[in-house]
């Protein structure tokens, strides 16, 4: 226990028994508390997911993209799609994800006034809408559209509350980082064409690679950039390293 202490997976609790709590940490894997990560977990562990990481030395030798052999070449959300049950648990996992991150999202938009003057949203590849809902509920004045194929072919689009024609403010959340280089240029052009060259935003949610400028996240940013490279071949410390590696990979944008 005294090891578990140490690791912060425990705490002591004050008393004459000797008595333990959990941390926030442990409290991660419990399905009982509000905010886990059990499906998240589970879903990482899926064969589809665990595939290509033992393509990892092959990748590293610069003879495959990991992700190719393991999926004789499908995109992996194609892949998903086919296998209800992987699909079932994909989504599940992802709508336990978005809660972790919509409600530091709605504080830091509530706090920059970034909806002031946005009427209409479109979430790009905003799964089954939770971010949406979230923020319909925080700024009822803004009318969100989640476009995603999670939500099957024939609601592409589904709005929370109503959608009109071009969209004042596109979101990105975890979304880019599953595309490469080319493929995230086009996306980021298309965003680009949607909102109002006066006016018009976007709002990209990414692990940022920054492992200098707060390095009790470096771990997980490495991870994340190590994980995202064998899924999906991208080289996200190339396009996330920064505002202006941003806008260059826009083509002179200035997002
Ligand atoms: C990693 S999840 C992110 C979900 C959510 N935005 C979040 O932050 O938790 C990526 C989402 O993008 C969707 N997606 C991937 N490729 C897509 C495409 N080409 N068109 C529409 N949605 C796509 C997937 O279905 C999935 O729901």
């Amino acid at each position: 226990m005294r090891f578990l202490v140490h690791m912060k997976l425990f705490a002591n609790v004050d008393g004459p028994e000797n008595r333990y709590a959990l941390t926030p940490a442990s409290k991660l894997p419990v399905r009982a508390e509000e905010k886990n990560m059990v499906l998240f977990a589970l879903s990482q562990l899926h064969a589809n997911e665990m595939g290509p990481w033992h393509y990892l030395i092959a990748g590293i030798e610069g003879k495959t993209t990991p992700r190719l052999p393991c999926h004789n070449g499908v995109p992996f959300y194609d892949l998903v799609g086919k296998e209800p049950e992987h699909n079932k648990l994909n989504n599940d996992a992802m709508t336990s994800h978005t809660s972790f991150v919509v409600s530091a999202l709605v504080q830091g938009c509530a706090k920059e006034g970034v909806f002031y003057g946005v009427r209409t949203l479109v979430d790009v590849g905003g799964n089954t809408g939770v971010a949406s809902k979230a923020i319909t509920n925080a700024f009822p004045h803004v009318k969100c559209t989640d476009l995603d194929f999670a939500l099957g072919k024939d609601c592409a689009q589904r709005p929370q509350s109503g959608f009109c024609g071009r969209q004042c403010l596109r979101l990105c959340a975890s979304f880019l980082h599953s595309f490469d280089d080319d493929n995230c240029i086009k996306i980021l052009n298309k965003c680009r064409e949607a909102i109002p060259a006066k006016g018009g935003k976007l709002i990209i949610v990414e692990i940022v690679v920054d492992i200098d400028g707060t390095p009790e996240f470096a771990w997980s940013r490495l991870c994340m950039d190590l994980k995202k490279w064998i899924s999906s071949g991208a080289r996200r410390e190339l396009r996330m390293s920064g505002e202006t590696s941003l806008q260059k990979l826009v083509l002179g944008t200035t997002i």
